[in-house]
């Protein structure tokens, strides 16, 4: 971790999604920032502190740790530190993790915080603690209040659930953005061009990232510097006799070569759950079904946002 040498103000929190909710409070960070001539910071534990101590539960999260970098970069604020969550961080005292991290490292001088966090050691303290320590060390603390942090977790949880559930289209209106899934194009089996619909496998490395519900969906990318729809399955492929779930798109009017291409590949909408067709015949006929739909799709999209 990174230290900060100059004075600033620090929110801290997993921003899972870096969504509408979660853009209030970096809007509230950065305007605090800037009135107090501080620089602002998000302080973040990776892994989560559920992947740590609650092993088995597996939790899985809207984006991977490269994800959230990136997403948090773009709105503008100055750092966001990664922590590293360890069981001997989890052991810290209230007092030894605010002076080691939030005074030594960070150089808080405000910290804008949820009316329920609690840290350190067994999650000891609380917010009314924290100010304490905040006289002792130089800081104040300002609060977030109960209703618009309940309005963030709920946000977080919900989208989740709308991604599990394949409502790609609730789950971006609640990002305020479009859920993307990133990887590196990978072989398949070789199976998709001989169809007539060759498909980009991607292949995600963070087991923790979550995956939209099994089904077909219209997807963008950017590829060779232009915007390309594409039509993605997500799926075990029943019909040609697969057992394991992938990742493969369909990139309308394209034609090179991916393999070993990192991908950024961005969900509009759901078309229809995937289906063990009686044979490959059926199959290509739904794949063209889906391609008119998709066209349909992208025809009206152009008309509304006129690109
Ligand atoms: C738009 C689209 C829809 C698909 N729908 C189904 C489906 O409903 N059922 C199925 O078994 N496979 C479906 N597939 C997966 C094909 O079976 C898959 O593309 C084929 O097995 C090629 O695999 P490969 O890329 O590993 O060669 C679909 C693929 C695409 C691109
Ligand atoms: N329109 C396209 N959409 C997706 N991939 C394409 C397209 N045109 C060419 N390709 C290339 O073809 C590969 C997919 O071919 P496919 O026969 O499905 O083989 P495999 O399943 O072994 O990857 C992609 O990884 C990509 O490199």
């Amino acid at each position: 971790m990174s230290e900060i040498i100059n004075p600033s103000v620090v929110t801290i929190g997993t921003f899972d999604g870096v969504h509408v909710g979660h853009q209030k409070i970096i809007d509230r960070l950065i305007d605090v920032a800037q009135k107090n001539h501080l620089e602002s910071a998000i302080l973040t534990f990776f892994p989560h502190p559920r992947m740590v101590l609650q092993k088995e539960v597996g939790i899985k999260l809207i984006n991977t740790i490269e994800e959230r970098k990136k997403i948090i970069k773009s709105k503008g604020v100055d750092h966001l530190v990664i922590y590293p969550f360890t069981k001997e961080f989890s052991r810290l005292t209230a007092r030894e993790y605010v002076e080691q991290i939030l005074v030594n490292k960070l150089n808080a001088k405000k910290i804008i915080i949820g009316y329920d966090h609690r840290f350190g050691r067994n999650r000891n303290a609380n917010i009314q603690d924290l100010k304490e320590l905040g006289k002792t060390f130089g800081f104040t603390v300002e609060e977030i209040s109960k209703q618009d942090v309940e309005e963030v977790a709920v946000s977080s949880t919900k989208i989740r659930k709308a991604i599990e559930e394949g409502d790609i289209e609730k789950a971006n209106t609640f990002l305020g953005n479009l859920f993307s899934l990133n990887g590196k194009i990978v072989k398949g089996k070789s199976l998709g061009k001989t169809l007539g619909f060759p498909t980009a496998n991607l292949e995600i490395k963070e087991d923790y990232k979550i995956i939209p519900k099994n089904g077909v969906y219209i997807v963008k990318a950017h590829l060779d510097n232009k915007w390309v729809f594409g039509m993605m399955n997500i799926g075990t492929n029943p019909t040609v006799g697969g057992d394991t779930q992938t990742i493969e798109t369909y990139f309308l009017d394209f034609s090179q070569d991916l393999y070993g291409q990192e991908l950024s590949i961005q969900i509009l909408k759901r078309i229809r759950d995937e289906i063990k067709f009686g044979d490959v015949d059926q199959l290509i006929e739904a794949m063209n079904n889906d391609l008119n739909y998709t066209k349909s799709y992208i025809q009206d999209s152009k008309a509304i946002n006129n690109d």
